[in-house]
């Protein structure tokens, strides 16, 4: 099967995850900023995270480089841009992208200028190659609360024109969905979907607080339900959509190996799987390569494919027009 040109959907993705690492050499040294190599090899390295990783907090460390050079506009312009060609040459027709506005004011950088600056490289890319996009704001679960409402208000000013959700990441402990409350209810009276990362690191009970106290309609991972009835009933009877990240889950050992991945049994028993990439340079990755690999290992067919690319476009946070457009892709 060529995997490079099946038409694809990429609903979970990190923007700082995703950096070329060319890029990184390149602004940096605009920037005067300094990085331990001048190496492209060197620095790829750096920032992919090992399969040796004991968690997911070590896998976050990873960011830190990428993050340096993304404080300007034009460099977040350039490395959303850059996302975007990328995923276009490989076929991703639909690409939802996540970061975090509170990870870009070292600089000094509003939230409007940030939020602008993706939304811009995402439009350049979408007027050259055949793919749509949408971004998603991913609030650090473990940064200070005080600022949060002013990244929602920022980000409402492109909802629908570029922003489409709110979104939880970073690491995960047991219960963290309760402090959240008042905030994902403010994005959602803003207009926001919402989308948590949940049942990656933590518990299953983070996927069904997720659900049933945040109102999420589709969980980041979401793995953990194998050991949660109760969540695992939820997300089937709301058919909340997973967001599986397969070769990020092996790194961040929320499964020890991918035979190990519950996604095709979650496939059987009909719950709405899409697969993603969640960190292309992180990871090592990109759909082409999670696509190969989920197949391969589980032998999947061309027809369980659409299927999945179908769960793909029925969770999307797209407007109606561009879902259409992506059925057409469908063979
Ligand atoms: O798999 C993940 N789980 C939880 N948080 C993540 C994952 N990948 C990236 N981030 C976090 O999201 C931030 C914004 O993009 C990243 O800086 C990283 O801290
Ligand atoms: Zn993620």
């Amino acid at each position: 099967m060529n995997y490079s040109s099946l038409p694809k959907i990429d609903l979970h993705c990190h923007l700082d995850g995703s950096v070329r690492p060319q890029t990184i050499i390149d602004l940096a040294n605009q920037q005067n900023i300094s990085i331990p190599s001048q190496d492209i090899n060197e620095i790829r390295s750096l920032m992919i995270a090992p399969e040796t990783c004991q968690n997911l907090e070590e896998y976050l460390m990873r960011f830190d480089l990428p993050l340096s050079v993304m404080q300007t506009q034009a460099g977040i312009e350039r490395i959303s841009f850059e996302l975007f060609e990328d995923a276009a040459k490989e076929n991703v027709k639909y690409f939802e992208v996540r970061f975090g506005p509170q990870l870009h004011q070292l600089q000094g950088l509003n939230f409007d200028q940030i939020i602008g600056s993706v939304v811009k490289g995402m439009q350049r890319a979408e007027a050259m190659y055949d793919i749509k996009g949408n971004y998603i704001l991913s609030i650090l679960r473990t940064f200070p609360k005080d600022n949060i409402r002013d990244v929602i208000d920022a980000g409402a000013a492109y909802l629908n024109k570029g922003v489409v959700a709110f979104d939880l990441a970073g690491a995960e402990l047991p219960g963290f969905c309760s402090e959240f409350i008042p905030y994902v209810e403010y994005a959602v009276e803003k207009g926001y979907r919402i989308t948590i990362h949940a049942g990656e690191q933590g518990v299953g009970q983070n996927v069904f607080d997720a659900v049933s106290m945040l109102n999420a309609e589709r969980v980041g991972h979401g793995i953990h339900i194998t050991g949660h009835q109760a969540a695992y009933d939820l997300v089937k009877q709301l058919n909340i959509g997973l967001e599986t990240c397969p070769s990020s889950n092996i790194q961040t050992k929320a499964v020890d190996k991918l035979s190990e991945h519950p996604l095709k049994a979650f496939y059987e028993d009909a719950l709405p799987i899409t697969i993603n990439t969640d960190n292309r340079t992180v990871s090592n990755t990109t759909m082409t390569d999670e696509v190969r690999k989920v197949m391969e290992e589980f032998n999947l067919s061309r027809e369980d494919y659409f299927n999945i690319y179908k769960i793909s476009v029925e969770q999307a946070f797209a407007s109606d027009e561009v879902k259409q457009h992506l059925m057409s892709f469908i063979d």
